[in-house]
């Protein structure tokens, strides 16, 4: 039996999110006079990478935030971007520290990352946030599964015993996800690049988050009937008629439409949450480190 699928307006969602956010920095100013600061540090000249550390630099001052963006060039060394994350460390008046991925090949992520003072990781990517994520603590969860959560949560209510499926393991989307999951109470699967049957795990599904990086990977008919289906896939695809390309997701949208109780939309889904959650990290950073009388109000 086809079901009317609901499209999860997550670009709707997010603007909401990203007005509280920026309610909650006027009152942070107002009460301690700090103004919460972010700074994006991209090394290279990926264009995709560009594009996204603009855009979270316009939204940041879009809703009252700082931000300052550091441009620097493709053969930048380890040491140089260790310095320079140092300073910001010890920057009193910065609150949130992001560096983009992926570094260019000379550079070690994971010695990157543990240097961010964990206190300013808005990406959630220090293995101590990793950590305390992993062991229920209360650190700073990455913004692109948290933007899921939110959109599973506003959809479904609670999750408990649902089975979910993770498509993905990275450690930015897939294994944080999975985490988020489990801590609500959901039954976790994690697909992969090895996993031998994947239609046969979507089809136990109750859930399914997609983070293969896969255009069109995941069928409809795979899916169960009534699943939610959360696609955090960003896949750039020549258009049909080949003029310039377009966005696609790992689901096919089309033919989970009828089967799937409901679905995020490419672009217009996942992607303009991850933007109000990172914001939001950047504001709870701020509010925690004002608190302890770690930074300093905006001269
Ligand atoms: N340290 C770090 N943190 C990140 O959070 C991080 C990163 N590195 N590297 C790359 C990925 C990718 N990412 C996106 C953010 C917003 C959209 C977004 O706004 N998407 C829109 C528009 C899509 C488009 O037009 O390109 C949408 O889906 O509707 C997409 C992708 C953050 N990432
Ligand atoms: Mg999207």
């Amino acid at each position: 039996m086809p079901v009317d699928t609901r499209i999860i307006d997550g670009r709707l969602r997010a603007e909401t999110l990203s007005r509280e956010v920026a309610a909650g920095a006027e009152r942070l100013r107002g009460a301690t006079g700090v103004v919460p600061k972010l700074v994006t540090i991209l090394v290279g000249e990926d264009p995709a990478s560009k594009i996204y550390v603009r855009r979270k630099a316009e939204h940041a001052r879009a809703i009252g935030m700082r931000s300052v963006s550091h441009h620097l060039d493709a053969d930048l060394s380890e040491a140089a971007l260790l310095a320079l994350i140092a300073a910001l460390n010890a920057d009193r008046e910065v609150h949130g520290i992001l560096v983009q991925l992926p570094l260019p090949p000379q550079i070690d992520r994971v010695r990157v990352l543990a240097a961010i003072d964990p206190a300013k990781d808005i990406d959630g990517f220090h293995p101590m946030n990793v950590g305390l994520l992993a062991s229920d603590g209360d650190g700073i969860v990455p913004c692109t599964p948290r933007g899921c959560m939110m959109l599973l949560e506003a959809e479904l209510g609670s999750l408990q015993g649902l089975n979910a499926l993770v498509v993905g393991c990275s450690n930015i989307v897939g294994r944080p996800m999975a985490q988020l999951l489990l801590r609500a109470g959901c039954t976790v699967s994690i697909a992969h690049i090895h996993t031998r049957d994947l239609p046969t795990l979507v089809a136990t599904a109750d859930l399914l988050v997609s983070a293969a990086g896969a255009p069109g990977l995941i069928r409809g008919g795979w899916l169960k009937p009534g699943a939610t289906v959360i696609d955090v896939g960003i896949n750039r695809v020549p258009k049909p008629d080949g003029d310039g390309t377009r966005i696609v997701g790992d689901v096919r949208f089309d033919e989970a439409l009828g089967r799937a109780a409901a679905i995020t939309p490419v672009p217009g889904g996942v992607g303009p949450m991850t933007i109000a959650c990172l914001l939001d990290n950047v504001l709870r950073s701020a509010e925690r480190l004002a608190a302890e009388g770690r930074c300093a109000a905006a001269a």
